[in-house]
């Protein structure tokens, strides 16, 4: 019975939006987690049908001695109607729901003839439409192996080069982010030696962006920070552009998140990175551990609008987000605005969130070019040739009240063949700007290099 009450928890965080479906069923006790997330899955999926056929059988009422929550009950009878049955020993909470079982299947039969329901799946919310537009990307973790290496690995598993949306055995290469590769959106990997192994990280094409965008070079002098790290998919990216060399701080407030932070850190093979449990709110810019940083992610939390993959469009209407609650997102912008101003006491910085709302994004971005912190660091957005230059989406001037929207990235679900994202880039203005020194023998380096790589 211990599944089914973990199960029923795990729907009533969702219901008090305490998280997406998958944050929430990755803190599920380990043992029995897969068998869990399964069943609160298809829950949420046939969560309006199970919803009904209770209702109309009055179980809560005639029952509510046993059945005190309601998702317990809806895990229940998903099990009954929908399953093998209810898979517990014969308690009274089990015998309160079998006790209705002629009167559940009858109505369970009543409203698929009301739905004109042919099959049971007939009765399942479908996936979001966007969903289906977005390849599977796979970004090859070069600290394993080159991308040549993975081509001939997927060429031998039988794909091919092709269209992913058009076929589920192509294949390809990504136009923008190097090391990325493109598959069928039903493409499963979990099972793949590979991604078990850590060769391979499951990480939506928008999402490689800030990574990119920020390349902290590949230089035993690099010393970057990513300040928001958990679950460590842009970490890893980081570490991977700068080849292990320097040294990566990654911050991450939460602890849980943290273990996860380490675990993936471990599995990339990150050696350059030290994870840090802290708030990046709390660390002191002058603190000679952080004086010589040049480059900082921050991918703050954010409201998440942008993702449609996450199955979170399995939440009910009433928990949908589309136009965003204000005061969520003024909560947001205000703490997202907090921590680029504390990161502009450093140096380059590239801002992003999973988010379609320019009170997130554009706005925030906005407000920190004008703030105190701007003006005295000499900070100002990248311009457009810094930041993917190839990419057509960009920021919404109309939502800037400063600065160039020319500079910023957007993209937005069902129109890019990725998740909504965006990402800036705030870097300092040359004429004054504190000279840091490490940054400034890095770059003299670079360039130093390039100079005698084309003699
Ligand atoms: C959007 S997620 C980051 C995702 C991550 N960049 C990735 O690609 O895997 C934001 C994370 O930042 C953490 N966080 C939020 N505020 C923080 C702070 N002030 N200091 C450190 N971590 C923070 C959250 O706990 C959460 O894990």
């Amino acid at each position: 019975m211990n599944f089914y009450f973990d199960a029923a928890k795990t729907l009533d965080r969702l219901d008090a939006k305490q998280g997406s479906i998958k944050g929430t069923i990755a803190t599920l006790p380990e043992k029995n987690r897969k068998r869990t997330s399964a069943l609160i899955i298809e829950t949420l999926k046939y969560k309006s049908a199970l919803t009904e056929i209770i209702q109309k059988a009055d179980l809560l009422k005639q029952e509510r001695k046993f059945l005190k929550s309601s998702n317990l009950a809806l895990v229940l009878v998903h099990d009954l109607l929908l399953a093998k049955g209810i898979q517990a020993g014969d308690g009274p909470i089990k015998q309160a729901v079998l006790r209705h079982k002629t009167r559940l299947n009858a109505e369970f039969t009543k409203l698929k003839i009301k739905r004109k329901a042919t099959s049971n799946l007939d009765l399942a919310q479908g996936a979001d439409a966007r969903a289906s537009k977005i390849p599977r990307y796979v970004r090859v973790n070069t600290k394993f192996w080159a991308t040549s290496e993975a081509l001939t690995y997927f060429t031998e598993k039988g794909f091919s080069n092709g269209d992913p949306l058009d076929s589920s055995t192509a294949f390809a290469q990504d136009k923008h982010i190097p090391d990325l590769l493109l598959f069928s959106p039903q493409t499963s990997f979990q099972d793949d030696p590979a991604y078990i192994s850590g060769k391979l990280i499951l990480q939506d094409k928008a999402s490689c962006f800030p990574a990119f965008v920020l390349s902290p070079p590949a230089h035993e002098k690099t010393v970057a920070i990513d300040a928001t790290a958990a679950p460590g998919n842009k970490t890893s990216h980081l570490s991977a552009l700068m080849k292990g060399k320097g040294k990566l701080y990654a911050f991450e407030r939460d602890r849980k998140r943290f273990g996860t932070l380490k675990m993936m850190l471990q599995k990339a093979a990150c050696d350059n990175v030290e994870p840090v449990n802290a708030d990046f709110l709390t660390i002191d810019p002058s603190d000679p551990k952080y004086a010589s940083v040049t480059h900082i992610l921050l991918d703050p939390s954010c409201s998440g609008s942008g993702i449609v993959n996450r199955l979170d469009h399995l939440l009910s209407a009433e928990n949908d987000d589309e136009d965003g609650d204000e005061d969520r997102l003024l909560k947001l912008a205000a703490f997202q605005l907090k921590m680029i101003k504390h990161a502009m006491q450093l140096q380059k910085i590239v801002y992003s969130t999973c988010s379609i709302h320019a009170i997130e994004n554009e706005h925030v971005v906005s407000a920190a070019l004008e703030s105190e912190e701007a003006t005295a660091g000499g900070f100002v957005l990248a311009p457009r040739q810094k930041v993917l230059p190839k990419w057509e989406r960009r920021g919404y001037q109309k939502d800037m009240k400063t600065g160039d929207a020319e500079g910023l990235v957007r993209c937005l679900p069902g129109e890019d063949a990725t998740n909504g994202f965006f990402v800036s880039c705030f870097v300092r203005k040359s004429p004054g700007r504190k000279r840091n020194a490490q940054s400034d023998d890095i770059e003299d380096g670079l360039r130093k290099q390039k100079r005698s790589r084309t003699k």
